[in-house]
């Protein structure tokens, strides 16, 4: 059992107490706690991934909330473990919480809290630096420079493709995948499809509206179209992002018989969670078809790649960066850290948790209430008025 040793406390004497699994960006989201009577314990222990037995040790047994990472499995045990220790709010410093047991928590009275919306462009700017990347194979010549291989400019050298015109497919047409087809659609003039269990209006009369435009410009207009199948989007686009959230439907979503429908040029970008692709087969087919291209920002298996990944030349890898910039990774600690005030207080829970704005001011005093807690109806929690 291996046991967090190294600890950061902020304000000993606070009545709650509240634990950091790990060190996050920023003190708004310290002081926000601390100025609300919080004792803040970090766990500053130089190990990655922390394990279920770590996690128990750091909850002790007196906790009333804990703010965790994505990479932690918060299942029955950590969830009854902080119940015994009588702490009721929980919140992931991510929007995705596929690492959470919703049930779990909700059995044990747990609140659980996620961040979406302040790394929404974050994410789909990630996901558009991979697609540009990518088509224009930047990494690959990046190395072919540094290794001194550039003799002078050749008709052939590192040809890739033009996105103007093409069509951008997106699976998963929530908050970061709209953001995505906006970027895509509006930067380069690309035509788009999509795939989703829902119609993504707002998203449809933006597409609209911009081709209306180009074409009062006299350029010729984009277009968007609703798939009725993920093949459709699959077999049509020639930049594919996906940007599903990851459960049972989504498992494997992009398996060995789908990539065979893509085109043998296309694209394809992965922010969402790696095991909506399986990784095994996405190495095949990288193999056979070395005009194919990704760009993978999450893997099946973090940190891990599978066999003959890292070798592939057709793939761009990045270490799970897609929110890393300075603001969102604050803002992510900040609507984590209010969460599980929030449900220390007593607070309701935010109307729409796609308008957090008002909790990232860092001039004004954050409204009195949890930002998104998804399991508030479940748990009969009261939504805020304001
Ligand atoms: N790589 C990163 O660092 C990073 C950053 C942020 C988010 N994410 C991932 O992105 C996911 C999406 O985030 P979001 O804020 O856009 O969430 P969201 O809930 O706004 O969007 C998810 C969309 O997926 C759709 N969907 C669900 N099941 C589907 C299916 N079977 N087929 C097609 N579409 C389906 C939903 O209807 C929804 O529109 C998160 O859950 C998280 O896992 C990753
Ligand atoms: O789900 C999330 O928020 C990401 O994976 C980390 O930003």
């Amino acid at each position: 059992m291996a046991t967090p040793v190294s600890i950061e406390v902020w304000n000993p004497n606070g009545k709650y107490r509240v634990v950091s699994t790990k060190p996050m960006p920023g003190t708004r989201w310290i002081r926000l706690l601390t100025d609300q009577d919080c004792r803040v314990e970090i766990c500053t222990q130089r190990k990655t991934i922390l394990s279920v037995d770590d996690i128990l040790a750091l909850i002790g047994d007196k906790c009333d909330g804990v703010i965790g990472q994505l990479t932690e499995d918060w299942g029955e045990v950590l969830f009854s473990g902080l119940s015994r220790a009588g702490g009721r709010a929980f919140s992931n410093m991510a929007v995705g919480y596929n690492n959470v047991d919703v049930n779990a928590a909700t059995k044990y009275g747990v609140a659980v809290g996620n961040t979406p919306g302040v790394l929404t462009e974050t994410t789909a700017e990630l996901a558009a630096s991979l697609s540009l990347s990518a088509s224009r194979r930047i990494v690959e010549a990046d190395e072919f420079m540094r290794a001194g291989l550039y003799d002078g400019w050749l008709p052939h050298l590192f040809v890739g493709n033009l996105l103007k015109g093409q069509t951008v497919g997106v699976i998963g047409a929530g908050r970061i995948g709209s953001a995505y087809a906006r970027m895509m659609v509006e930067g380069f003039k690309m035509n788009l499809i999509y795939y989703d269990l829902y119609q993504a209006t707002r998203l449809e009369k933006f597409v609209t509206a911009y081709g209306e435009f180009l074409k009062a410009s006299g350029e010729a207009p984009v277009t968007w179209r609703r798939a009725s199948t993920m093949e459709e989007v699959l077999r049509e686009a020639d930049v594919i992002s996906l940007h599903p959230v990851l459960d049972k439907t989504t498992y494997h979503l992009v398996n060995k018989e789908r990539l065979s429908m893509m085109k043998k040029e296309a694209i394809l970008v992965n922010c969402s969670r790696g095991p909506v692709i399986d990784e095994a087969a996405l190495v095949e087919h990288l193999k056979e078809n070395p005009m194919f291209r990704v760009g993978l920002d999450v893997f099946e298996e973090e940190p891990y790649m599978k066999p003959g990944l890292a070798d592939m030349k057709n793939a761009i890898v990045v270490p799970h960066i897609a929110s890393a910039s300075k603001w969102t990774r604050e803002g992510m600690a900040t609507l984590a850290a209010l969460n599980v005030l929030g449900k220390i207080k007593g607070y309701p829970v935010w109307s729409d948790p796609n308008r957090v704005e008002p909790f990232l001011n860092e001039n004004s005093p954050p409204p009195a209430a949890c930002p998104s807690i998804v399991n508030a109806k479940a748990l009969g929690l009261t939504a805020s008025k304001l």
